[in-house]
């Protein structure tokens, strides 16, 4: 049997329909959601990311400013243009790619950011309020995979998701989203001892771990829902050049029962979720005003 595919493209077509919806209202109101993205450094793939968001944005409806600096800018620099966006009414949402330079204490930018427009939900205030089941906004990649689960309706109460990676920005948030639906929930990094065993027993198996195809079929449970979150380029071998997961498709298509492609699966689901939450910031300061 091969598994369905879930397509991220096709469900961020949907999705981002009914944004589009909600921002013409706002804009009929004088507001245009607002996302003010912060770039440093010339990494290709982040370029890439950016350039994605930006798009994204415009033929949702709304408006977004982009500020490049280069990898050697003063941090100085880039906390005076934080300060200026938080002060900005007409900035909802405020977004600075990650990775950042060696020079930068990416904690203390991320701090840096209102609380109340930190899309990515990377703030200390937001990850606490995430954690305590009364988010404010919810991290994009989680909330999108999120979103794809609930698209399939596959059953979460009671379900063994297994996740593999603990990063800040993937792993954590997706852990506590899944507890938050009723997973029990497994969470494997690089000193898990016997990720195959863990990863055999989930229901659900999410991949964020940055390993090109490390997840091969005989590790998963058949029928399992399998999430890949990796982007990863391919350096050498036949594929050079293109993009993959942490998932090996090939082989885990006949076991699984879905299964999210790379590209066009959990990526594009990304970048909606940050527009929902630009837009979701710019409804929120809408109702402050009116008050
Ligand atoms: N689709 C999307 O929208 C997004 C995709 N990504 C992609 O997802 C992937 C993960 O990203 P991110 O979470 O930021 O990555 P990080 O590098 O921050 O985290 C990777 C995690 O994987 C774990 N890990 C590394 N090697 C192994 C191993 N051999 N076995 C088990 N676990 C291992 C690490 O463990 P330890 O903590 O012990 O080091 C770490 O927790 C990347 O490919 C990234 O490009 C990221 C964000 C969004
Ligand atoms: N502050 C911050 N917030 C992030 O959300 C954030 C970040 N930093 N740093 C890097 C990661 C990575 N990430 C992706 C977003 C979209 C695609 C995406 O659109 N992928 C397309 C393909 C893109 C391509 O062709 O390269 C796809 O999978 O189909 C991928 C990865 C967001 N991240």
């Amino acid at each position: 049997m091969s598994a369905r595919i879930l397509d991220g493209n096709a469900l961020s077509a949907t999705v981002r329909g009914r944004l589009a919806e909600r921002a013409a209202a706002l804009q009929s109101r004088g507001v245009t959601p607002c996302l003010a993205v912060i770039l440093v450094g010339e990494d290709p793939a982040s370029a890439v990311y950016v350039r994605n968001k930006v798009a994204g944005c415009e033929k949702t409806g709304m408006r977004s400013l982009k500020d490049s600096y280069p990898a050697d800018v003063d941090p100085a620099v880039v906390f005076a243009r934080i300060a200026e966006l938080n002060a900005d009414p007409t900035v909802h949402g405020i977004l600075v790619q990650l990775p950042l330079p060696r020079q930068f204490d990416s904690d203390a930018v991320l701090e840096a950011i209102a609380p109340e427009k930190d899309v990515d939900g990377f703030h200390a205030e937001n990850v606490g309020a995430l954690m305590q089941g009364n988010p404010r906004f919810i991290p994009c990649t989680p909330y999108g995979v999120m979103e794809m689960l609930k698209s399939q309706n596959v059953p979460l109460k009671g379900a063994e998701a297994v996740i593999v990676g603990r990063s800040n920005i993937v792993g954590k948030p997706m852990a506590m989203l899944l507890l938050a639906a009723g997973c029990t929930v497994t969470v494997c990094h690089s000193q898990t001892r016997d990720l195959a065993f863990h990863t055999r027993r989930a229901d659900i198996l999410v991949a964020a771990v940055g390993r090109p195809r490390m997840i091969t079929g005989d590790m998963v449970k058949p029928g399992a829902t399998v999430i890949d979150v990796g982007i990863n380029r391919l350096q050498s071998g036949p594929d050079a050049g293109k993009l993959c997961g942490d998932v090996d498709f090939a082989s885990t298509k006949d076991v699984a029962g879905l299964i999210t492609p790379v590209p066009g699966g959990v990526g594009p689901m990304t970048i909606t979720m940050l527009l929902a939450n630009t837009l979701e910031s710019a409804e929120r300061s809408a109702r402050e005003t009116k008050k």
